[in-house]
């Protein structure tokens, strides 16, 4: 059995909590059952001891394995890592959807794609990085009754992703406390107005109208000054014809989506000035979640 779930973008700049897209970047989990438990791990995290127990993955699937079936059993997994952890870019996410469909998998439940994602909701109380880690796409959602309502647009593939991924880790919960407790009615019709025109833009596949309708007033800034070289990275991106650059999630990742004929020449600019960074031209993936029995 393997299951794998792609990286994902969320806020999009003004769509804070809302907005999110997968792109071609994928954590995969191989298991079956065992005598012993055993926890392998090849890339990202490979070498931190603390992943190799009871991990955020192990601990979702046990609790809905035990739900499903009513017993204990041993699995062995072996996990194949390329999403970064704490960049922004929904590693989070990624664990915990490939959780909670390895175990219905696992106990021979098959479910749809929705329920996999109101069920990732209860581990993650935000559906932007969620619901295209699950759906794939550019998605636009929201929650009602703890339930992720959302509308998924596949995204073409004349446009490209480049990510600039700084060293420095950005824990969510963390990047979430230097966050302005309540917002001035201008700055909240500010970003409303914004999400809006992202949201139809997308949907309208007018990328240009992204860079303006792309800028935010509820969380970046914020968030950017904890490490200052990301407003180099954002005008640097802009000033070599990205439609949109945007803090990935909550950092400290920054996303640029731009046309293919300019993703070498972006690239490689961000290369050149921000050396200590890794940079990635991807691919958006209109797949999300994979299970392959
Ligand atoms: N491959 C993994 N295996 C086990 N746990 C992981 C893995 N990847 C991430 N995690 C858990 O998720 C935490 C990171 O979540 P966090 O929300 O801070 O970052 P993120 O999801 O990468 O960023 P964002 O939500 O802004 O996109 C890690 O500290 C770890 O507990
Ligand atoms: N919307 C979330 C994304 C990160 O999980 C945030 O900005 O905190």
């Amino acid at each position: 059995m393997e299951i794998s779930v792609p990286a994902t973008s969320a806020n999009l700049g003004p769509g804070f909590d809302s907005l999110g897209l997968a792109v071609d970047l994928r954590n995969k989990v191989e298991f079956h059952p065992s005598k012993f438990f055993s926890v392998s791990i090849k890339g990202e995290g490979e070498n931190n001891p603390r992943l190799k127990g009871n991990n955020l993955f192990i601990g979702i699937f046990n609790e809905h394995y035990t739900r499903l079936t009513k017993k204990k059993q041993n699995f062995k997994f072996t996990f194949y890592n390329q999403i970064p952890m704490s960049r922004g870019l929904g590693s989070s996410s990624a664990v915990i959807v490939s959780a909670v469909a390895s175990a219905h998998e696992a106990a021979g439940i098959r479910v749809s794609k929705r329920r996999i994602l109101n069920h990732a909701l209860v581990y993650e109380n935000h559906p932007d990085n969620i619901t295209p880690a699950v759906m794939g796409g550019f998605n636009a959602a929201t929650v009602e009754k703890n339930k992720v309502f959302s509308q998924k647009k596949h995204l073409p593939d004349y446009i490209k992703a480049v990510v600039i991924i700084p060293n420095k880790q950005m824990n969510t919960s963390r990047s979430r406390t230097v966050l302005p407790k309540s917002y001035s009615k201008d700055n909240a019709v500010y970003n409303l107005s914004h999400t809006a025109l992202s949201v139809a833009s997308f949907f309208n596949e007018d990328w240009e109208m992204l860079r303006l309708a792309s800028h935010d007033r509820f969380h970046q800034k914020a968030r950017m000054k904890m490490l200052p070289e990301l407003f180099a990275v954002q005008k640097v991106a802009y000033e070599s014809g990205a439609l949109m650059s945007t803090l990935s999630g909550s950092g400290s990742t920054f996303f640029n989506m731009v046309y293919d004929e300019d993703a070498a020449m972006i690239s490689n600019k961000l290369k050149q000035k921000f050396p200590e960074f890794s940079v990635k031209t991807l691919d958006f993936d209109n797949n999300g979640l994979i299970i392959e029995r």
